[in-house]
């Protein structure tokens, strides 16, 4: 494809889990639905004792992670063939000149015109010393072509630590080649939150305080921590999905709207939406809105599974939260007393990941001797799964007097069936390698959603009356995070209806 220029994709981390389960499935198939240009080329970068044979053996030939079709089978052969490896030695923290030859040589070889994006995936720790080795190595500047860098997340650890890695990053790179990966920001329904409030006119009139009751968003994941606990024991549910993920979502749907679609144009709005989340820094105020929760041994999926203290790699007696539930209010003219509540939570019932939107009651009742009060007209955005836009409302029962009753406008990305949609991972990759940093988050935009998260952080891990509820695997988490909501309003918990969590306790 013409917009997308020759290039070298230079993966350190290489051998990592990241590489062979998301970055080469997603490369591969851009190259099968040819989207990545003639010459283009991968070098995989690590310290494990490997050639370019094995490389290309275990992450494309034969990695179960790119599913296997008949059509698929000669292409992965192609596909291999463009997939190098080099073994940066013992440590990243080494003289980059070998393999400033290797990029060159391979560059000269597979004619990708100098153009290379560095893609880091390995621990975070290690990103600034790559940066600091690449630029010692005269490979951080554009050198006849372009240089990107991709940074995975988590961007830091707290708002310092992001500052901190920042102002080292920037010091190698300029900022406009800076990619901060946000994968939630690559799915297609989270952008379709943009085109749904600023592509159409029904939705955006409606869209301040004026019209709407509240926002409630929910991240559910089934699944527990698995082999990742001894990062996620040092993490938790706000620092992992909240502060980049969740936010990332809130931020698009308070954003005032942009100019045009041009990326720093975007940028600076969810930059501006993110500065007017009010920031929570009161014990008192933290203590009644934000609520945190850790899985006990329960069922998924009917089948038994053991509580977040047991899994491998957590400490036995660990506070971190596998559940955060937060209401916060967002200080600006549109949003002014329109209350905000999300949730993050795994070992939940299902996977799922919405957004709803609740207008209010309309202004005067006129039906309300209605067995349905229609007081929850509602915009449900479904960004996973099942994909599409669900809008609640009443509507008049058939027959005498005028009985309401709910009804339900439902579309699903599924129906538009000839769109194959891309895979977060795809979308992002090719942005990048366009040279398209919309969906990629600025540095002041990872600082400001820190700047929000860091107090919650703090209380939770400092104050002593900040308390963290156990809830059972495969329930909808601690059910005193319902009396968040007020009024006569709960949680959306899509799909079955659960009894009572006779585990909901206390954790000491
Ligand atoms: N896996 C996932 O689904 C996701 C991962 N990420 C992020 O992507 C990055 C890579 O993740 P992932 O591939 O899962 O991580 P892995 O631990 O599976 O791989 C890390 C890579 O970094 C290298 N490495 C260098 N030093 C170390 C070290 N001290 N400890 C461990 N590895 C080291 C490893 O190779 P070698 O030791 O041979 O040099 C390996 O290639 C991380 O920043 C992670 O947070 C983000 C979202 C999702
Ligand atoms: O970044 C992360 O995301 C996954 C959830 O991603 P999804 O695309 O499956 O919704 C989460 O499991 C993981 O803990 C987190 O690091």
């Amino acid at each position: 494809m013409d917009k997308t220029p020759p290039q070298l994709l230079i993966i350190f981390g290489a051998s990592g889990d990241l590489t062979e389960r998301k970055l080469i499935p997603a490369l591969f198939s851009l190259y099968e639905e040819k989207y990545l240009p003639k010459n283009f080329a991968v070098l995989g970068i690590s310290r494990s004792d490997s050639d370019d044979g094995s490389f290309r053996d275990q992450v494309v030939l034969q990695n179960k992670h790119i599913p296997e079709t008949v059509k698929n089978h000669g292409l992965r052969k192609s596909f291999a063939e463009k997939v190098f490896y080099f073994d940066l030695g013992d440590s990243y923290d080494v003289d980059y000149s070998a393999l400033n030859e290797r990029i060159e040589a391979l560059d000269k070889a597979q004619k990708t015109a100098g153009n290379y994006i560095f893609y880091l995936s390995t621990p975070p720790s290690l990103y600034e010393i790559i940066a600091r080795n690449l630029n010692k190595a005269g490979l951080t500047s554009d050198n006849g072509g372009w240089t990107r860098l991709i940074v995975e997340k988590p961007f830091g650890y707290d708002l310092a630590s992001a500052h901190e890695l920042n102002d080292n990053l920037q010091k190698y790179f300029q900022e406009s080649q800076i990619y901060r990966i946000d994968h939630y920001l690559g799915k297609e329904t989270v952008q379709n939150l943009l085109v749904t409030r600023f592509a159409n006119s029904i939705f955006e009139p409606l869209w301040n305080r004026n019209y709407i009751r509240h926002v409630e968003i929910t991240n559910a994941e089934s699944v527990g921590v698995g082999k990742r606990g001894g990062y996620y024991d040092k993490s938790g549910a706000l620092r992992d999905m909240f502060q980049n993920h969740l936010l990332q979502i809130v931020s698009l749907v308070v954003m005032e709207p942009p100019i045009g679609s041009e990326p720093e144009e975007i940028r600076n709005e969810k930059v501006k939406a993110l500065k007017s989340l009010r920031i929570m820094d009161d014990p008192e105020t933290l203590h009644k809105n934000t609520i945190r929760g850790q899985y006990l041994a329960g069922e998924s999926n009917g089948e038994p599974v053991i509580g977040y203290r047991q899994e491998e790699g957590v400490d036995p007696n660990s506070k971190t939260e596998t559940y955060a539930a937060l209401k916060f209010y967002v200080d600006n003219w549109r949003w002014a007393g329109v209350p905000f509540y999300v949730r993050t939570a795994k070992r939940m019932p299902t996977k799922v990941t919405e957004v709803v939107i609740h207008f209010k009651t309309p202004h005067h009742q006129i039906f309300r001797n209605s067995m349905v009060q229609n007081k929850d007209n509602k915009l449900i955005i479904r960004i996973q799964p099942n994909e599409g836009i669900l809008v609640k409302f009443g509507v008049k029962v058939p027959g005498q007097g005028f009985e309401v009753e709910r009804a339900n406008l439902d579309f699903y990305y599924s129906e538009l069936a000839d769109q194959k949609i891309m895979e977060a991972y795809e979308r992002l990759l090719l942005d990048a390698m366009q040279g398209d940093a919309t969906l990629y988050a600025r540095a002041d935009e990872v600082e400001a959603a820190w700047e929000f998260v860091d107090p919650i952080v703090k209380f939770w891990q400092t104050d002593p009356n900040a308390v963290t509820f156990g809830y059972s695997a495969g329930m909808w988490g601690p059910k005193n995070a319902d009396e968040l909501i007020e009024g006569e309003y709960t949680w959306r918990n899509p799909g079955e209806h659960l009894t009572d969590d006779p585990g909901f306790c206390v954790i000491v």
